[in-house]
């Protein structure tokens, strides 16, 4: 099956609280959505790449390695993740067959490794109609409250956090989404609305330095974490 990306980039970063959208915010030399964007590239797999931008974002366009990339088209994003992505999924149906696997990636992700992206492609090719989601385990003891404040401890071998990239066939989570919406689902990750019309997607263990980037801190660890990956050498042996 063939691939195609989709980039919710429309939010504003409020929780970063940064002069700019922190998509815009400059990591290693790149801007992050860059670095997220150039990740996903590193595979050939991936066709083409849906960037869901708000449109009177005034940032974009001076991303000139993305705006005159070949391989991206810049989508209007909407007022909610889940509404960027729908437009990115509408948007590339117009262009993709129905063989086609839809991969969401958050651009608040620049740390997606080729390594776990191949997996990631692998799994989905293998497995398509479940869908594959990259998670990590819950370490710490977790507690859930109810509306009542009565706290009570979940079995955290049970307990992932869910991160992006999140693929399933794209005409099938078009319709998830739009179908999960309109029923009212607090759709926050493409797997929740998958979920919903009783797909069980696959959990592919990811690395640290995917978390999102949402606040400051976030950047300082996403950051170090990258800093300390071994980096090729001329002949191209990684060294650390
Ligand atoms: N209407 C929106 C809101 C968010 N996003 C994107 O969804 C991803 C994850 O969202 P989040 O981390 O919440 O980003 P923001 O909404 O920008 O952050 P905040 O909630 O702090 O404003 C980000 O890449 C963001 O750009 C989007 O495409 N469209
Ligand atoms: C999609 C996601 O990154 C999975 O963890 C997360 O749900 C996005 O949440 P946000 O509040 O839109 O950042």
């Amino acid at each position: 099956m063939s691939v195609i990306a989709i980039i919710p980039a429309a939010g504003i970063g409020q929780r970063m609280g940064a002069e700019v959208p922190k998509q815009y915010l400059t990591l290693l030399g790149k801007s992050i959505l860059e670095q997220s964007v150039l990740a996903l590239l590193a595979d050939t797999r991936v066709q083409q790449v849906f960037i869901a931008v708000q449109p009177d974002d005034p940032y974009f366009s001076a991303q000139t390695n993305l705006s005159n990339h070949p391989q991206v088209v810049r989508v209007p994003g909407g007022a909610s993740r889940a509404q960027s992505v729908l437009h990115g999924l509408a948007a590339a149906q117009a262009l993709h067959g129905p063989d086609t696997l839809a991969l969401v990636h958050d651009a608040a992700r620049p740390g997606l490794s080729k390594k776990l992206l191949t997996a990631l492609l692998d799994q989905a090719q293998q497995v398509p109609e479940r869908g594959v989601v990259a998670a990590v385990p819950a370490w710490d003891t977790l507690k859930q409250t109810n509306k009542h404040g009565q706290v009570q401890t979940l079995d955290r071998s049970l307990v992932w956090h869910a991160f992006t990239p999140q693929i399933f066939p794209l005409q099938a989570l078009l319709d998830a989404m739009m179908k999960a919406e309109r029923a009212g689902v607090n759709v926050t990750d493409e797997a929740s609305a998958m979920e919903f019309m009783g797909v069980s997607p696959i959990l592919l263990e990811a690395e640290q330095q995917l978390r999102k980037i949402t606040c400051p801190d976030d950047l300082i660890m996403v950051e170090a974490l990258l800093k300390a990956q071994p980096q090729p050498t001329e002949n191209g042996v990684e060294h650390s």
